[in-house]
This record gives C-alpha cells, sequence and structure tokens, in this order.
C-alpha cells in the first residue's frame, strides 16, 4: 500500500511562527533590483540583460556564488539602498511568519567599496524600524567577519563597530570557508565578546567538521550556522545537543552550492535525534531560489511532517537572542500553530 501523509498547505507553513537566524542581507538583493541599482548609481556591470545576469546563477561551490554575490553588492551605494533592501526583506519574511530576524550583514566589504561603514548602519536599522512599525517584525544585526579577507581587517572593522556595538546583535563569521579556519580569529572574536555581543560562525558547509570544533571551543559560538560536516565528528555532535548550540540549516543554499547532490542527503534528521537544535533558514534568498517559507516547504515536499517543521521553528525560536518574554510569547503561539496541525 503507497503510505499517504497529508502535506500540509503552504498557508500552514506561512502560518508557523518562525525566528530567521540565517540570513544575509545583502543575499536578498534580487537581479532585478541590483540591474535598477547599477543604472540609478552609476556602476557598470558586465551584463547587458536580466537573462545575462539570470545566466550567471548557476553555481558550482561556495566561490562561485560568492563571486557573483560581492559584485552585485558593489551596486548598493546609499543609506536609502540599504533601507529599502531591508524593508524588501523584512516584508517577505513577515509574509512567510517569520515573527524576529536576527540578519547577517557584511560591512567589510561595503567599506571596501568606499562606503562609510555608519551610512551603512543608519541605513539597515532606519529599515528594521520600518518594519518593526508596519510588519510588527522585531531584528537585530549580526555583523559578519569575511573570512578570506586579512585578519587585520577583521580588526579594523571592530574599531569602525566599537562606539555603537550596543545597536548590534551579535559577530559573526562568513565568506569562503576551506583555507580560511575559525582559529585564525580568536582574537577578533574575543574581543566581540568583550563588547558584549553574541557570537555566531559558520563552520562545517564546506570545511571539515574540525572547523565546526574550533568555532564552538576556540571563538565559543553559541550557534553554528550550516554545520552540516558536524555529522562526520559524533562527539561535535554531541557537544551541540549537550550545550544547545543552534544549528542553522539552509538546504535550498545547500543543495544549490552543490554541498549536498539533494535536500534529502542533509543529516537533519540525524541531528534531531542527537538532540541537537537545528532550524531552517534561508542563506541568500535572491540567489539560491527561495525564502525562508520556501526551504520549510522543501522539506515538507520531501516528507518531513507537521511535528518536525514545529520542531525545527521552535529551535529557531529556542536559539535566537531575543528576550526571554518574547521567547514565551512566541513559543505559546507555536504552541496554538501545533494544536491545530500537528495530529
Ligand atoms: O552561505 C554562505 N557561506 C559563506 N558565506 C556566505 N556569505 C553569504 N552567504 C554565505
Ligand atoms: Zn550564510
Amino acid at each position: 500500500m503507497i503510505e499517504q501523509h497529508a502535506t500540509l498547505s503552504r498557508q500552514a507553513i506561512c502560518q508557523l511562527p518562525k525566528a530567521e537566524l540565517h540570513l544575509h542581507i545583502e543575499g536578498t538583493l534580487e537581479p532585478q533590483l541590483a540591474l535598477a541599482l547599477a543604472e540609478r548609481n552609476h556602476i557598470a556591470l558586465p551584463y547587458a540583460s536580466l537573462e545575462e545576469l539570470r545566466k550567471q546563477y548557476a553555481f558550482t561551490n561556495l566561490q562561485s556564488f560568492l563571486d557573483l554575490y560581492y559584485q552585485l553588492m558593489g551596486t548598493l551605494k546609499t543609506s536609502e539602498d540599504f533601507r529599502d533592501l531591508m524593508i524588501a526583506y523584512l516584508e517577505h519574511a513577515h509574509d512567510d511568519g517569520v515573527r524576529h530576524a536576527e540578519i547577517f550583514f557584511d560591512p567589510q566589504v561595503h567599506v571596501h567599496n568606499g562606503l562609510d561603514y555608519n551610512m551603512v548602519l543608519d541605513g539597515l536599522l532606519a529599515g528594521m524600524q520600518y518594519g518593526r512599525e508596519n510588519f510588527g517584525i522585531t531584528s537585530s544585526l549580526i555583523l559578519c567577519i569575511v573570512r578570506d579577507m586579512p585578519v587585520e581587517d577583521a580588526h579594523r572593522i571592530l574599531d569602525l563597530a566599537a562606539p555603537r556595538a550596543d545597536e548590534l546583535c551579535g559577530i559573526g563569521l562568513d565568506s569562503a570557508e576551506v583555507g580560511y579556519p575559525p582559529e585564525l580569529f580568536d582574537e577578533v572574536f574575543a574581543r566581540a565578546r568583550a563588547m558584549g555581543l553574541h557570537v555566531v560562525a559558520h563552520a562545517g558547509e564546506e570545511g571539515p567538521s574540525s572547523y565546526v570544533e574550533q568555532a564552538l571551543n576556540i571563538l565559543h559560538v553559541e550557534r553554528i550556522d550550516h554545520g552540516v560536516r558536524a555529522i562526520d565528528d559524533a562527539q561535535v555532535v554531541q557537544q551541540c545537543a549537550r550545550d544547545r548550540i543552534g544549528m542553522t540549516s539552509c538546504p535550498l543554499s545547500n543543495r544549490r552550492l552543490q554541498v549536498v547532490d539533494d535536500i534529502s542527503k542533509l543529516p537533519l534528521r540525524a541531528l534531531l535525534e542527537a538532540g541537537v537544535p537545528v532550524s531552517v533558514h534561508s542563506d541568500d534568498p535572491a540567489y539560491f531560489g527561495g525564502y525562508i517559507a520556501d526551504n520549510y516547504q522543501a522539506l515538507a515536499n520531501i516528507g518531513f511532517s507537521a511535528a518536525e517543521l514545529a520542531q525545527f521553528a521552535q529551535h529557531s525560536i529556542e536559539t535566537s537572542f531575543i528576550d526571554e518574554h518574547e521567547r514565551q510569547t512566541l513559543l505559546k503561539e507555536l504552541e496554538q500553530w501545533r494544536a491545530q496541525y500537528v495530529a
């Protein structure tokens, strides 16, 4: 007999209360907008049309994506550009049932493109305020260190960030992974922790489980971003479960960057069974073919149950850096969702 299972409706997926914990704001720059900004800001891009630009999205690995991502980032120039980008994202996130978002940005790249750190920050914060007032979505910023830029450059961005550290939520680590182990950034992260910032890092996306282990034990991260390769080391998995280290999985990203050739190969069920608080997110939705509800949908389509999706959402709320009152409110909403959709 063919096993029947009721797939959740799109509406149910969008109503599931969730936190977005792995989202690069620059990764929400849609190709149409990049071309429009290039024209408005007089930036020459080597693509004559949207069709030509779209052909660049057939990525073979992380670096092939990063090359385009950094190139298109060069079209962002003004405070309004950053504000508009943030508002467009938060509106989409709101439609997808995101109640709270912790959002990465890459200021080292913007400063290298000649922009002022405070101008970028002001634009993003203005967009976040708009999102709070108009969509009721709370959000905070995580400054990502670009790991394939020199360590001294990471220190320089912290120098710029320090006077307004209280306007940030955390520090992260992103960009090309292999050859740039977390231990290179031990002093940078120690400084950020001393500034009162929460600490996360991309690890185990293309790099080995030893990079996850370094992120945990040298950078003292509270969440691991991606963490796919953690599964290769039982001790790392146990440590994440024991210490409630969140793991922010991005299925559509992992497939598009060929981290796995099929979403079903991600170790999500093994991590759930081991007790790791793994959650589901969108990474760079304009590049990878979907926002957060599309990522949940992709898992529903391959047989993840309503109970499992609710577990991912619960982990996103539990491992977010929101205040306890907001956390309890969201967990109660999640219970109501379960009462309706989990048999
Ligand atoms: O998925 C990613 N990995 C590393 N760096 C990134 N910068 C944006 N997205 C990513
Ligand atoms: Zn990422």
